[in-house]
């Protein structure tokens, strides 16, 4: 049973989930004007597991890795963060066309897709809990942006879509390191906000990385050919899965590269 907000738009999100009119929204428009350079920013660091991944699945929201987050496997650090971080999960956003589909916007640019590696804070006693809290939650997030060539790194996740075409359909998706998916440059901006689909939870510091990843656009139309719903219903394709910028309010946006 898809989610009972799922068929709402984002607009009316907050007539179930009051937060989503928050202070603390997310994604927003990162803009050169609003950001503060901070010198004090530490480097951040992935150590993942390749046996930590499990499987691959359609959620009829979009394409999802899972990971085994039962202690401290694979973990992201430092950066933004007061201690170690778990990954639990890796999905994508993506348009209609490649010059659309990323959630966060820099400097009026929109990528074509944005990868987000969700980790939570085991100082709180599970995942749940930990979406509660403020420092519950990081997100490492990636631009996907369209040029000729194609990321070899993707290959892996778009091999599998064909076995996940519709909504519920799940595959073993087994020895797999995420961090062969980074770009060479780990400067990002950094900024607390949410969760981009309800319940919308506060409980995020995202890190967004400047340098995109370049990936071709039979590979963005890959992922476009992702149904939203389940075998034997009409097709509805899988697209333009992203929530528009809320406002930023009173909130800093730090940079970690000048
Ligand atoms: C409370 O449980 C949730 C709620 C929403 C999402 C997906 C959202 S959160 C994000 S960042 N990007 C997305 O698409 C979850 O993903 C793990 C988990
Ligand atoms: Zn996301």
């Amino acid at each position: 049973m898809a989610p009972h907000w799922s068929h709402l738009g984002p607009d009316h999100w907050y007539k179930n989930y009051p937060i989503a009119k928050g202070r603390r929204q997310s994604p927003i428009e990162i803009n050169n004007k609003d950001v503060h350079y901070d010198r004090s920013l530490l480097p951040w660091f992935a150590s993942y597991d390749p046996g930590a991944a499990k499987t691959i699945l359609n959620n009829g929201k979009t394409c999802r890795v899972v990971f085994d987050d039962s202690f401290d496997r694979s973990v992201l650090r430092g950066g933004p963060l007061p201690g170690v971080y778990r990954l639990r999960q890796l999905h994508f956003h993506w348009g209609s066309s490649d010059d659309h589909g990323s959630e966060h916007v820099v400097n009026g640019v929109r990528y074509a897709g944005e990868l987000h590696l969700l980790h939570w804070n085991p100082k709180y006693s599970n995942y749940l809990d930990a979406v509660r809290r403020a420092d519950g939650i990081a997100v490492l997030a990636i631009f996907l942006q369209v040029r000729k060539t194609p990321k070899p790194e993707m290959k892996r996740i778009l091999e599998e879509i064909n076995a996940i075409k519709t909504k519920g359909k799940e595959a073993p998706f087994t020895n797999f390191d995420p961090s062969i998916l980074f770009p060479k440059s780990h400067d990002y901006w950094t900024y607390h906000g949410s969760f981009t689909t309800p319940p919308c939870e506060e409980c995020i510091t995202w890190i967004v990385l400047r340098e995109p990843i370049i990936v071709s656009s039979d590979q963005m139309a890959k992922l476009r050919s992702l149904s939203k719903n389940a075998e034997n219903e009409p097709v509805l394709p899988l697209v333009d899965n992203w929530r528009p910028t809320q406002p930023r309010y009173f909130r800093m946006v730090s940079a970690s590269f000048l």
